[in-house]
């Protein structure tokens, strides 16, 4: 199936985020596959102001741009007041502001220039579920969005972080660290969360899928991609109508 076909999807309901560390990838003919980009500046040493004006002309859904520190995964190892100078800038390129909690100082202004701002938290360890509400809390005190990303230990840590994302009461994005839960990146949005991030050349973190394979997980499994062969009747994708209705006479009919 076609990368345009896959995209235009309607049933579609994992929506992708492609994490860019170049501004090589920001000409990918791959970025009109995403739903929406994150800059990732921590990981840039050039100059962007340029490459970043070009890219906002040419994609059409949100730009993210994000400082990653390096206790939470990324390379910046600088204060506020530096991460707002190297923000500031690019500000009327992007349209929202991923900050960490040690930043939410800056989250009044970012929504003053009319920027959602993505309160994210990273953790390589599984929170208790009192733990993850706390978080949840203190995220959404100063972010549009919330977003964690953590590390399942277990089959039942992982059941506890899909439950936790479907039961929060606020705009979520949830994501694993590492590679051991890989899969689960997709299947949280079945869950709830808003989005699940890629990679279109290089990782800007471990266990992150290409954007390619991203899209294919993002189609087979969306709900609305049913056997296309049930009762022995091809089943367009994507075309539930009916399909659960048929589904219970069948089953009572055995
Ligand atoms: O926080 C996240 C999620 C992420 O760390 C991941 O695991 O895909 C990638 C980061 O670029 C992004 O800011």
């Amino acid at each position: 199936m076609s990368s345009e076909a896959l995209k235009s999807d309607s049933n579609r309901i994992i929506h992708i985020i492609a994490s860019l560390s170049s501004p090589r990838e920001f000409q990918s003919p791959l970025i009109t596959e995403a739903d929406a980009l994150e800059v990732r500046l921590d990981m840039i040493t050039e100059p962007i102001g340029d490459a970043l004006h070009t890219l906002r002309t040419k994609f059409q859904g949100p730009i993210i741009i994000t400082i990653r520190s390096s206790d939470e995964g990324g390379a910046y190892a600088g204060g506020p007041d530096s991460l707002w100078e190297k923000i500031e800038p690019h500000l009327s390129n992007i349209d929202m502001v991923d900050l960490e909690i040690r930043f939410r100082d800056h989250a009044q202004i970012m929504k003053d220039r009319n920027k959602k701002v993505i309160a994210s938290c990273h953790q390589n360890r599984m929170p208790s579920d009192n733990e993850m509400k706390d978080l949840i809390e203190e995220l959404h005190s100063f972010g549009d969005i919330v977003k964690i990303a953590v590390q399942p230990q277990s089959n039942d840590d992982l059941i506890r972080l899909l439950r936790i994302t479907a039961e929060c009461p606020y705009p979520i994005i949830m994501s694993v660290t590492g590679t051991l839960f890989r899969y689960a990146r997709p299947i949280l949005c079945l869950f709830g969360s808003q989005y699940t991030y890629c990679y279109i050349d290089s990782e800007t973190s471990p266990g992150q899928y290409s954007i390619r394979e991203m899209q294919l997980l993002a189609h087979l499994l969306t709900p609305g991609f049913v056997d296309p062969w049930f009762e022995g009747r091809p089943v367009r994708s994507g075309d539930v109508s009916g399909f659960i209705e048929r589904a219970h006479a069948y089953l009572k009919s055995q």
